[in-house]
Order: structure tokens, then C-alpha cells, then sequence
């Protein structure tokens, strides 16, 4: 399990993590998203003892992963998949593992198996190594020890649709048996496709926290005009939160009744007005990064990790 509780690191005058607190509980996958600069590679930074907190705590399995006595038995680490050094080979890279670790020689093979690197590719320099590659060698190093708790940077980054699907399986399987994952990311449908909690933050804030079916049910309503500016500013004017999705749509924080109304007292006409419920991730997380990355004064935004219903 993993506990972060009021969470700060500051950097001089910035503030990149701001009274962060959440919870990954054993047996699930909690997606962490965020746009550049969210904070969350900082998180997890501190998460894994490379980065010191300014304050709060990050708890796996109750204990500060410098605390923890063989710290690669219980976490497995991920989080920059071109860290390794470029002239060891896939192989060499695990056998290190194994040795630092305490663990069986034949670990590597079975995890270069498991990660489908075949001796080919497990003989050849990582210099040499595509990033999804890489991707694959990080995997098998953080699942080396046998851990109870992930945390992965980014894992599907230049992985291809095939690896995608086949990482979202594997970290499936695994949080079935009961391990914890944390997995941060920008690809939005990989994480909605495989989490069972999401983790958003913004400018260093939590902007939502909570069960994927909270967070997509709670996604208000869509909505399509004519001339859909007017019809944004009389829905601000009301004092709802109003996001503009990609393909031009509106999303808006209140029953698509409220919505057909201002649409109706503005004279606007509607093309689509339907609950946002299968709009889709990507609307979502556009919708609570655009209100996290707003000049809100510091803790406006779910300061205490209230469920999303709290948040709006
Ligand atoms: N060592 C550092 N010194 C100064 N500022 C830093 C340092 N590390 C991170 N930051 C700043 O902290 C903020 C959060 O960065 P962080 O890397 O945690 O974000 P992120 O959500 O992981 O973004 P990305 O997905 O782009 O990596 C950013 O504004 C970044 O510039």
C-alpha cells in the first residue's frame, strides 16, 4: 500500500508538489495523470527516496523507502526507462539486479521472458534499444525482487499498440494477485483502460481523487451549438465551470436540464446535449486540469481529497 499525506517539495519560490495526499491501496491500479509539470514525476521521485520532501510524508507499506530494509523486494521502480547504462547489455543489466538484490540467477530469464526480450534483444546493448525496449528491461528490473508495490513513470510511453495492451494485461494480473500499482501518465485511454483509481493533479495540487466510475460518472454534461459562446458565457455567468473540448464541444459541470435551459434563455441552438458520462477521460481530465491550472489561491481545489463529487 502506498500513503502520501500532505505531501510539499518546494524549489526555491515554486511550489511543484502542494499538500498532496492519496492513497493506493493493495490490489489496484491507481492512475496518476497530470499535464507537463504537474508534479508528478516529483511525487514519485519522492515516493522512491531521490528527492526529499520539504514536508509530509510518502509511505509503502508504512515504512519511507529509504526505511525499508531490502527496498527492491518490496518496490519495484520504473521511473525513467533510459537510465540504464548504455553499454551493459538487457542481460547484464538484470544479472546486476540480481546480485544487489540477494535473488537466483535464473530470475533474469524468467523475466526477460516474461517481458518478451528474447536472447537476441537480451544480448544486446541497451544503447542499442528502441525506447519500448527499454521499456520492457525497466519492467523486468522493477519486477526482479518480486515486489508488492509498483511505481512506474510513464511505462507505456513508446511502447506500440501490442505492447500497450500486453503491459495493461500484465499490470492487471498483477494487481489481481495483490500488488499495488502506481502509473503515471499522459496517455489518458491506457490508463482509463487498466486503473481502478485516478489520481489528478494539477500545478502540484490534487484536482480530483477517486474510483474510475466516480470520476467518469461525475463528468457532467456535453453539449453542442451553434454558436456555443454565448451559450459558455451564459453557463459561466451561472457559475458553472465550462471546458471546450477538442472537437469543440462544451463540457459543463450541471444536468443537461440546467443546460438546455440557459441554451433555450439564450436562444442557442443545440446540435447534442446528452450526460458526459461517455465522453471519455480525455474530457475529464481536460475539464479538472483546465480548474486545477486556474489561478486558484493554494488548497481551493479538494485540499482534502474528498471523493469527486466533493470537488465540484
Ligand atoms: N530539480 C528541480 N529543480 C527545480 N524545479 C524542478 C525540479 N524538478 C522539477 N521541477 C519543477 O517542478 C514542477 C513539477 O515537475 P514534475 O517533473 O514533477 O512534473 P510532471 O508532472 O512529472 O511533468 P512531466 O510529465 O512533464 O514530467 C515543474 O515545474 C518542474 O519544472
Amino acid at each position: 500500500m502506498i500513503e502520501i499525506e500532505n505531501l510539499t517539495k518546494r524549489y526555491g519560490t515554486q511550489t511543484a508538489v502542494d499538500a498532496v495526499s492519496f492513497r493506493c491501496e493493495t490490489g489496484t491500479v491507481t492512475g496518476f495523470l497530470g499535464p507537463n509539470g504537474a508534479g508528478k514525476s516529483t511525487t514519485m521521485r519522492i515516493l522512491c527516496g531521490l528527492t526529499s520532501a520539504s514536508s509530509g510524508t510518502a509511505l509503502i507499506d508504512g515504512s519511507p523507502y529509504r526505511a525499508l530494509p531490502n527496498p527492491g523486494r518490496s518496490v519495484g521502480v520504473l521511473l525513467d526507462a533510459s537510465a540504464q547504462h548504455a553499454g551493459r547489455t538487457g542481460r547484464e543489466v538484470l544479472t546486476l539486479g540480481t546480485m544487489v538484490l540477494g535473488l537466483p540467477r535464473e530470475r533474469v530469464t524468467q523475466m526477460l521472458e516474461l517481458v518478451g526480450l528474447d536472447k537476441k534483444a537480451a544480448d544486446k546493448r541497451v544503447g542499442n534499444y528502441s525506447l519500448g525496449m527499454r521499456q520492457r528491461l525497466g519492467l523486468a528490473h522493477a519486477l526482479l525482487g518480486n515486489p508488492s508495490t509498483l511505481v512506474l513513470d510513464e511505462p507505456a510511453n513508446g511502447l506500440d499498440p501490442e505492447g500497450i495492451f500486453w503491459m495493461r494485461g500484465l499490470l492487471r494480473e498483477y494487481a489481481d494477485r495483490g500488488g499495488t500499482v502506481l502509473l503515471s501518465s499522459h496517455l489518458l485511454h491506457e490508463v482509463e483502460a487498466v486503473a481502478d483509481r485516478l489520481v489528478v493533479i494539477g500545478n502540484g495540487r490534487i484536482a480530483a481523487n477517486g474510483s474510475k466510475e466516480e470520476l467518469l460518472a461525475g463528468a457532467g454534461t456535453l453539449v453542442r451549438a451553434v454558436e456555443p459562446n454565448q451559450l459558455a458565457q451564459a453557463l459561466q455567468g451561472s457559475g458553472h465551470n465550462v471546458t471546450p473540448t477538442a472537437d469543440g464541444a462544451l463540457l459543463v459541470d450541471a444536468e443537461p436540464l440546467q443546460v438546455g435551459r440557459a441554451a433555450a434563455a439564450t436562444g442557442t441552438v443545440l446540435t447534442e446535449l446528452r450526460t458526459a458520462d461517455g465522453a471519455g477521460l480525455e474530457a475529464l481530465f481536460l475539464q479538472l486540469t483546465a480548474s486545477a491550472n486556474a489561478a486558484a489561491p493554494a488548497g481551493a481545489i479538494n485540499p482534502t481529497n474528498t471523493p469527486m463529487e466533493a470537488v465540484r
